[in-house]
């Protein structure tokens, strides 16, 4: 098959993941035969610098004209200034807006080679395999913000908000994606505090009571959902959750596996391209060095190639190459907990030669 794929790489680690996930894709398109091809385009910092904008129009129109989105991450301190006019994760919120990209799915997967690098006793994570559906496009990331005075002192809001059809779409998609597992959906909210959530709890109640009366359900406040998740992660099947907690229990879940590092993540709309990157930022305590974890970048270009691509065959391919390389004992340093361990590009190469 041909595709036209746009690549983002972004800010800090970005460039180094995104080029080794790139190496991937075309050593899959080589070996089954399909015509990818790509264009890279400025999103975040580095687009800030050169432009002004951290997603420049022309970086919207190439992802609308594409198949798939891969991107790395966007920030750094360099544009971290509290005063800036625009921040590079505004480039980030901005494209996920512009594509409806409503839905975040994040596998947390355990690699059984990996039981060691786990901060987290072996006995604990075991049988892990949680589905996360993290609702993107709303909430208090979006919400209306701004700054005044309250009692003469310098204040700021951000307000969360959630309508009834934004709650009803990523239920369902959830809801079904259990359907096709284990059958269980969780869904994660604060209704004892907030009132978006108790719009989401409800409406996540009569969804499921009316749509999917099979699907056994049950909801759990975000705060005992930190503690669950490290006390008994192997418990839940699908999990969905609203933009900012699926944000902060997704990097929490990243400790099962072991790493940041080793997360990917789908965001999918109605129709139209997905786009697909790893959970993580942009790391810049490590960029420029070529240590790195590729993996979860790669393992987000699995997932491209499976929701975007329909090409299930070389999808998993990609998961196998990975689980076979962590086999072979390779151990970025994230994932070595202090023993031997390789480059960025040792890692990419090795995937890659596991697939040529
Ligand atoms: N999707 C995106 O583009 C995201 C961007 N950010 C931005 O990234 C910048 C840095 O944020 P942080 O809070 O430091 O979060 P981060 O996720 O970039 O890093 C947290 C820690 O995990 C490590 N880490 C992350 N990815 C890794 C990988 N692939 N291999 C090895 N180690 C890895 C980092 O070295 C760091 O110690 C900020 O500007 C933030 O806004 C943060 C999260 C997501
Ligand atoms: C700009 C942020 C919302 C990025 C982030 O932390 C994420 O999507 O995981
Ligand atoms: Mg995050």
């Amino acid at each position: 098959m041909k595709a036209n794929l746009v690549l983002l790489p972004g800010d800090g680690i970005g460039p180094e993941i995104v080029e080794s996930a790139k190496s991937v894709l075309e050593v899959v398109a080589k070996r089954f035969g399909h015509e990818f091809q790509y264009t890279s385009c400025l999103i975040g910092g580095i687009a800030i610098d050169e432009t002004g904008d951290p997603l420049p129009q022309e970086t919207v129109d190439a992802c609308r004209q594409s198949d798939a989105i891969l991107l790395g991450a966007v920030g750094g301190p360099k544009w971290d200034d509290p005063n800036a006019k625009t921040r590079p994760e505004a480039g980030l919120l901005r494209i996920r807006k512009e594509l409806g990209l409503f839905a975040n799915l994040r596998p947390i997967k355990m690699f059984d080679e990996l039981a060691d690098a786990s901060p987290l006793r072996p006995d604990i994570i075991k049988g892990t395999d949680i589905l996360f559906f993290r609702e993107l496009t709303g909430g208090i990331y979006f919400g209306q913000s701004g700054t005044g005075e309250v009692d003469g002192h310098e204040s700021a809001y951000q307000s969360m908000v959630y309508s009834v059809p934004e709650v009803e779409r990523i239920v369902r998609l959830a809801a079904k994606a259990a359907q096709g597992r284990d059958n269980r959906l969780t869904s994660v909210d604060k209704a004892n505090v907030l009132e978006p959530s108790r719009l989401w709890r409800r409406t996540a109640a009569r969804v499921m009571a009316d749509e999917f009366p099979d699907v056994q359900y049950d909801v759990v406040l975000v705060d005992a959902m930190a503690m669950h998740l490290i006390n008994r992660p192997a418990d839940f099947d699908v999990v969905v959750t609203g933009n900012m907690f699926g944000d902060i229990l997704t990097d929490e879940a990243s400790m099962l596996p072991g790493s940041l590092g080793m997360l990917p993540s789908a965001s999918l709309g109605d129709g139209g391209p997905g786009l697909y990157e790893p959970i993580h930022g942009s790391a810049p305590d490590i960029a420029g060095k070529g240590i790195a974890n590729p993996l979860a970048t790669i393992l987000a270009s699995a997932m491209l190639l499976r929701h975007s691509l329909d090409l299930n065959e070389e999808a998993s391919a990609v998961e196998s190459a990975v689980q076979e390389v962590l086999a072979d004992g390779l151990r970025t340093a994230d994932i070595a907990r202090g023993g031997d361990s390789v480059s960025t590009e040792v890692m990419g190469q090795a995937v890659t030669a596991k697939l040529a």
